[in-house]
């Protein structure tokens, strides 16, 4: 369970997060919806305590990012929005490393990295060293390396930025898969059909603020437009940023 509340964040005259606030439920996958430059990044930076905020609360599973926030680390995993890799090391290797820092042993790492390869389908890449890898292969690697440690809480920086069909659908299904596992997932994306087509709830976001937020259902009904991307665009205010 992850809540976020009056979120702020400014780069010199900047605002890039003005007030944010949402949460996000264990056994549901939240999208954090907007155009580019809305402030996504930057709330999910602060949610993963990589930034400090200049104002506002973060809560995981109750605790509370300010007082303990290698607590709150403990409770998430997350795909930045840089997947950056040690390259000389394997796919394996990547993930041991992640799992040693997490205070893993070596039977628990080998039990998880088997199981993350094979929801993540990463047989034949687990054993080669990253270098050279595809966008998709990174991806697969950087979500396994972040979910080692068995997570409840998930969060994703544009999960299926530079994928392509295929390996955007294999994501959708590997997000679902964690969402039946009653872990709470929250994503962002600037793709309002990536969004309509996984998420429980949406947090729409535009110039640093919250413009809207609830189920796809409600969101058509808060904005009197039966159709979902017209709701998005009527609750953004503007088309600008917000296609693929
Ligand atoms: N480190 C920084 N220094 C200065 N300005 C920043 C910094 N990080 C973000 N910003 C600014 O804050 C605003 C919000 O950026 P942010 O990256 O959070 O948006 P986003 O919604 O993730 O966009 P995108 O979809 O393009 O990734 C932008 O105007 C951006 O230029």
């Amino acid at each position: 369970m992850i809540e976020v509340r009056d979120l702020h964040k400014a780069f010199g005259k900047v605002k890039a997060v003005d007030g944010v606030g949402f949460s996000a439920a264990d056994g549901q996958i939240t999208g954090l919806l907007g155009p580019n430059g809305a402030g996504k990044t930057t709330s999910l930076r602060m949610l993963y305590t990589l930034m400090k905020p200049d104002r506002g609360q973060v809560l995981v599973d109750g605790i509370d990012a300010n007082v303990d926030p290698a607590g709150v680390r403990r409770r998430l995993g997350v795909l930045p929005d840089s997947r950056g890799l040690y390259k000389r090391l394997t796919s394996r290797e990547n993930i041991r490393y992640f799992g040693q820092l997490h205070g893993m042993d070596d039977a628990l790492i080998a039990q998880r990295t088997e199981a993350l390869s094979r929801a993540l389908e990463m047989g034949d890449i687990i054993d080669r060293r990253t270098e050279g890898f595809s966008q998709g292969q990174r991806v697969k690697t950087a979500i396994a390396r972040a979910l080692v440690h068995d997570p409840r809480n998930v969060i994703l920086d544009e999960p299926t930025n530079g994928l392509d069909v295929m390996a955007t659908r294999a994501m959708r299904r590997f997000l679902l898969q964690l969402r039946a596992e009653g872990r709470c997932v929250l994503f962002s994306s600037h793709i309002m059909q990536e969004v309509a087509a996984l998420c429980d709830r949406i947090v729409i976001i535009a110039r640093g603020q919250v413009v809207a937020e609830g189920t796809p259902d409600e969101l058509r009904a808060q904005t009197g437009e039966s159709n979902l991307e017209d709701a998005f665009v009527k609750a953004i205010g503007t088309e600008e940023g917000l296609m693929a």
